[in-house]
């Protein structure tokens, strides 16, 4: 309901109002930030002068370290109060440019008056009013505004619920100062301003969804009741930016525990990663870490092995039918992900503390100094009743401690000797030094020649000895490589009765592998949880919130596994399990194992049923596609419907792409993705059109795109949107398996306004799922 001219005009008095004050309050911070400044610059300038530097007598070196750390402390006091100033101000310049989008009128039981609360990306106080201007959006009354239509309301507060009477509820877009609309809304939450928002062009980067966050959307945002929140949510129900506005708010609920250090994003790729980067700083919010489970593997895995990306092994199983091996990777990506391959491991490790562990020869020079066999035998030599980790730093403080040794021993070699002789001059002289202070403090009358020369000997060997003790300290004497391998090599400790009916020849291939200092995406979570079973579990406890978008491509392996990388963190996946294009979770069970490990007490799941970024038309389009999608309800937007167009070969097809494009482009269209199934389709598809059309081809390795005409794989625009979508080959060949349905699913739901479905030859069968009525098929 739009509002009378003069209500305008006095709302636009107001916001002139709001903007001076803020406008006053920026320039007395960066007055502010001028003198802290310069504070910290005089700081730094006489530090050295500050402090009392005196290292002759050792208590005035302690005296000076105090002091040092006295006026570091100071300036790093100053330094953050600074940094906060800063960071204030970017604020400010935000809310100055929209200082609102929202206001509601609540009158609170048994007050007499209705208060107007404001609501913004951050609050502002009026010192001189002593009011608030502007009420941050993730203050407790503001979820008034995204919870209820004017009527009876009631919130949340850390004291209690309160309840009352919204009188009113209105919602602005402003920009530059300026009111650009106005409504007053009823029962949902601004149909009106979501149609203008999600009627706009796609961007490449993500916005926030701030000013219409939905009520459905705004119990996940605000809930801190749960230790394991899953959502599951249609595709374009929001659920990245429902996962990016709960970080923000949790920033802002628990901004004096909680930093942005302390909360984990896992996306799909890369690519993804900068699409959504911009959404926290455009709150006013500093970004948190971003990665993607694959660089966190590679991290602590690529320096032993070649690591297959989850790419390259979803490539293969799209296109592995002509394999011979296809069946048996089929079945091990899936069992390997598996609790059961967990559980089968952790009874390895069982057998492993009675017996077979693999160890390696540590040598020095050519020869070993500790054989595979001694440090075997000394290792099972420990009390069996200590864990492997306990009895494995045991075992390397004792090989610590024997390296000392023969550290003594060795220092009286001949090859010593010869190395003293190419010893530097700073080494010389730094000897020559340290004997001398030592003869200051201890009125030694040794023989000087005799300790230089033993000093220097020490060097030498100290040095040498150095790589020897840094694989000691890292535990470099376990054969993890060969333990994981002997786990299919050798099948005598394995009393599980379920192995997997192809397991001869997955234990096969994965020893080549490995002897190939290989390993496959479905080995590398396996092979991760073995070492930590037995070098001791590395966790990450500063890490308080995790976030896994894209939840169901995970398999219940990882998430064991995040689990006890994070044992300190709240985790929210968010998923949609009709997305589900990974081959491991052809047979899985959605994400009831996440359930199973936090416990259903300790669990929330959330469902979103309503998709924003497609019209009605589209979503009508793909709901068919899929089981249950009928209760995909559709936002209320209107627009083209779908076009299915059939081209004589590869080369009319091509041609047919290309002119779609330009149209699509002269229609003003910003965004438009030409989607392939695969990497290999996206390459073929590239050749056909490279000199048709103006595009670029997106791989696994592109950090970013830009507005145009992109091709790419399906799987990585996996979470992101185009203006319009060209699906480049719907064919039965193609798309005709019933584990491809999900793939063709999410490659057409990545559609805003419009979606152009192209084939050759007989059209995919899930093309026939859907009714006539919504798709207008083209010569
Ligand atoms: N409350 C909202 N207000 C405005 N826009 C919204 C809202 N919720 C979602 N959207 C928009 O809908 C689109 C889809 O949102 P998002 O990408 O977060 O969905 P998703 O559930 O993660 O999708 P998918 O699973 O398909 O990747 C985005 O353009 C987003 O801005």
């Amino acid at each position: 309901m739009s509002v009378s001219e003069e209500e305008w005009q006095k709302e636009q008095r107001r916001v002139d109002r709001v903007v001076d004050k803020i406008n006053d309050t920026i320039d007395s911070l960066k007055k502010q930030a001028g003198h802290r400044r310069s504070e910290i610059l005089d700081i730094r300038k006489d530090f050295w002068d500050d402090v009392t530097v005196n290292l002759d007598e050792p208590h005035e070196a302690v005296e000076t370290a105090t002091s040092i750390r006295q006026q570091a402390e100071v300036l790093s006091e100053r330094e953050r109060s600074h940094r906060h100033t800063q960071s204030r101000l970017e604020t400010l310049k935000k809310l100055r440019n929209s200082p609102y989008f929202g206001r509601i009128d609540f009158r609170e039981e048994g007050e007499p008056e209705a208060e107007r609360i404001y609501l913004g990306i951050a609050s502002h106080f009026d010192e001189e009013s002593e009011q608030f201007l502007v009420y941050d959006w993730r203050a407790p009354v503001s979820s008034l505004y995204y919870d209820f239509s004017p009527g009876p309301a009631e919130y949340r507060t850390p004291a209690g619920t309160v309840s009352g009477e919204m009188e009113l509820k209105r919602q602005y877009l402003i920009r530059e100062g300026r009111i650009l609309s106005l409504f007053d809304t009823g029962v949902t939450i601004g149909d009106d301003l979501l149609k203008e928002i999600l009627g706009k062009q796609a961007n490449t980067r993500m916005k926030s969804i701030v000013a219409t966050i939905q009520r459905e959307q705004n119990q996940i945002i605000r809930n801190v009741d749960n230790r394991l929140l899953v959502v599951q949510g249609v595709a374009g129900s929001g659920k990245t930016s429902a996962a990016l506005q709960r970080v923000a708010y949790l920033l802002y609920r628990y901004r004096e525990t909680l930093n942005a250090e302390q909360i984990v994003l896992f996306s799909p790729n890369p690519m993804f990663n900068r699409y959504v980067a911009t959404v926290l700083p455009e709150l006013g919010e500093e970004n948190i870490q971003q990665t993607t489970f694959q660089e966190y593997l590679e991290h602590r895995l690529a320096r032993n092995f070649r690591l297959e990306d989850p790419f390259t092994q979803l490539e293969y199983t799209l296109t592995a039918d002509e394999k011979p091996d296809c069946p048996a990777r089929m079945e091990a990506i899936q069992y390997k992900g598996s609790f059961d391959f967990m559980h089968l491991l952790d009874q390895y490790v069982e057998f492993l503390g009675r017996e077979d562990l693999l160890f390696r020869d540590l040598s020095f020079r050519g020869q070993t100094i500790f054989s595979a066999k001694e440090i075997r035998d000394r290792f099972y030599s420990f009390d069996p009743a200590l864990s492997i980790p306990d009895r494995m730093q045991r075992l390397r403080d004792w090989l610590l401690e024997e390296l000392k040794k023969r550290k003594r021993r060795e220092q009286t070699r001949p090859w010593v000797e010869k190395e003293v002789q190419l010893l530097d001059h700073g080494d010389y002289e730094r000897v020559h030094r340290k004997l001398q202070h030592q003869k200051r403090f201890t009125e030694d009358t040794f023989d000087d020649f005799h300790r230089e020369q033993q000093m220097l000997a020490e060097i030498v060997v100290q040095r040498r000895f150095k790589p020897l003790r840094k694989k000691i300290k890292q535990l470099h004497f376990v054969d993890l490589p060969g333990t994981y391998r002997q786990l299919f090599d050798r099948t005598g400790f394995l009393t599980s009765g379920d192995l997997p009916a192809h397991w001869a020849e997955i234990s096969a291939r994965t020893v080549e592998k490995l002897d190939r200092s290989e390993l496959a995406y479905e080995d590398a979570t396996p092979y991760l949880y073995l070492k930590d079973r037995i070098e001791g579990t590395r966790v990450n406890t500063s890490v308080r919130h995790v976030l896994i978008d894209e939840a169901q491509d995970y398999t219940p392996f990882q998430f064991a596994f995040l689990k006890r990388l994070f044992p300190r963190a709240k985790m929210t996946a968010l998923g949609d399990l009709n997305q589900s294009i990974f081959a491991h979770a052809l047979t899985g069970d959605g994400f009831n194992p996440l359930a199973v490990l936090y416990g259903e007490a300790e669990t929330r799941v959330f469902r979103l049923t309503r998709s924003y970024r497609s019209t009605r038309p589209i979503v009508e389009f793909t709901r068919p596609m899929i089981r249950g999608g009928e209760t995909i309800e559709p936002f209320n937007r209107e627009g083209a419907k779908p076009t299915v167009t059939k081209a004589a070969d590869s080369k009319d097809l091509a041609l047919r792409v290309a002119d779609r494009a330009r149209a699509l482009q002269g229609d003003g269209h910003r965004t438009i993705a030409v989607i392939c199934k695969t990497d290999r389709e996206s390459r073929e598809a590239h050749e056909a059109l490279k000199d048709r059309l103006p595009h670029r081809l997106i791989g696994k390795e592109t950090a970013s795109f830009e507005e145009g005409i992109l091709v790419l794989p399906s799987y990585l625009a996996k979470g992101v949107e185009f203006d319009a979508v060209i699906l480049y080959n719907a064919s039965r060949e193609q798309y005709g398996k019933e584990r491809e349905r999900k793939l063709f699913y999410t490659a057409c739901t990545r559609a805003m306004h419009e979606l152009h479905v192209y084939y050759t030859g007989e059209k995919s069968p899930f093309l026939s799922d859907i009714p006539p009525e919504h798709y207008i098929l083209e010569e």
